[in-house]
């Protein structure tokens, strides 16, 4: 493990098996391990940190420290910390980096939150763009593009906040953005319901470009269209953190506590956390970085390109009058 110096790695070895899922097994074969690049975006409270510890099964981040009473006024600006975790999924490695956003909608005006986000996406972007351009490949490059957002939305039971469509709108043609609801052991099971109905009328009333999961009909086999519809069904994910793991029946049980009894984390009549970690590590994280790679990134060289403000200008533009078109940097 390793937080954003790039130092240390722990292997983290997955508790979950999803070998008898259609689409597992996808990548076995990424010998040096499938990098994948994700963001985690929401309110503090919602549950990030507990939700970053509990996809990597092991404590990877420290929960925010509660600041004294004297200082409790004083809203933290947004940053991005940065972690890298090695996992071995289900025979498949992974080099999961996860980009938090402590701070987000803390006091700062949401405008600032958005742009410095936007502008991190962005920057990934002109990265690729300038290696791309560069005569001498860079053999080190690391390719940072965020494959996808989880923006935690908070489970108010009501609909769609104005920041919460704003942020998706804006982040939505430059990310694959997938809204998630974050402490959803909040709300019973029919007021779930209900959310994630209001929720999805707000996305579709309003355009919000978020992930979808692909409609390829004719190039998926019945198994993997039937598997689409209905992750497309559960949007958006309704998540639960884990507190601690209790012995059940003799195996470990990843739970929250309550007087009245428990919440399991992988239970899928619980929460959507396991349908959601499998759609992340196994299943659709060939789609994630395809989509990344050939739409997001293209859309957003086109319009560098066009507007002539590529990350090295001179060469871009040159190459472009000359018909060329520069060497893509693989995902
Ligand atoms: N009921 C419930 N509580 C949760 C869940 N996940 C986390 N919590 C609790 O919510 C509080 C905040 O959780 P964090 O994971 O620190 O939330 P965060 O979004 O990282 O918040 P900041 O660190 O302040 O940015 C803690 O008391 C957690 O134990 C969940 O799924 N359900």
């Amino acid at each position: 493990m390793k937080d954003g110096s790039g130092e240390e790695s722990n292997v983290a070895p997955s508790v979950h098996s999803y070998s008898s899922r259609p689409g597992s097994h996808r990548y076995k074969n990424a010998k040096k391990g499938l990098p994948f690049n994700l963001m985690l975006v929401g309110e503090p409270g919602l549950g990030r940190t507990t939700f970053l510890n509990t996809l990597c099964e092991s404590t990877v981040a420290q929960p925010a420290e509660i600041p004294n009473p004297e200082q409790a006024h004083i809203a933290e600006p947004m940053r991005f910390k940065h972690y890298a975790v090695d996992m071995e999924e289900d025979g498949m490695k992974i080099m999961l980096n996860i980009v938090d956003t402590p701070g987000f909608g803390n006091g700062t005006d949401s405008e600032t939150c958005f742009n410095q986000i936007q502008e991190y996406i962005e920057a990934q972007y002109d990265e690729v763009l300038a290696e791309e351009n560069r005569i001498k490949r860079n053999t080190k490059f690391r390719d940072a593009r965020v494959h996808a957002v989880l923006y935690f939305i908070n489970p108010t039971g009501h609909s769609l906040r104005e920041i919460d469509i704003e942020l998706m709108k804006r982040l939505g043609n430059r990310t694959n953005v997938i809204p998630i609801i974050g402490r959803s052991d909040s709300l019973t099971p029919r007021e779930l319901v209900l959310f994630k109905q209001r929720i999805m009328n707000d996305i579709s009333f309003f355009n919000v470009p978020i992930y979808d999961f692909p409609n390829n009909e004719e190039d998926e086999d019945d198994e993997t269209a039937e598997e689409n519809a209905e992750l497309r069904m559960m949007m958006p994910f309704a998540t639960v953190g884990c507190e601690e793991v209790i012995n059940q029946d003799g195996r470990p049980v990843r739970v929250r506590t309550y007087p009245w009894g428990v919440v399991q984390v992988d239970n899928d009549e619980h929460s959507d956390f396991d349908r959601l970690r499998y759609v992340l590590l196994n299943s659709h994280i060939g789609d994630l970085r395809e989509r990344t790679q050939s739409t997001l990134y293209e859309l957003y060289r086109t319009e560098k390109l066009s507007n002539g403000t590529a990350a090295t200008p001179e060469v871009t533009q040159g190459a472009v009058a000359l018909g060329m078109q520069p060497r893509s940097v693989a995902v």
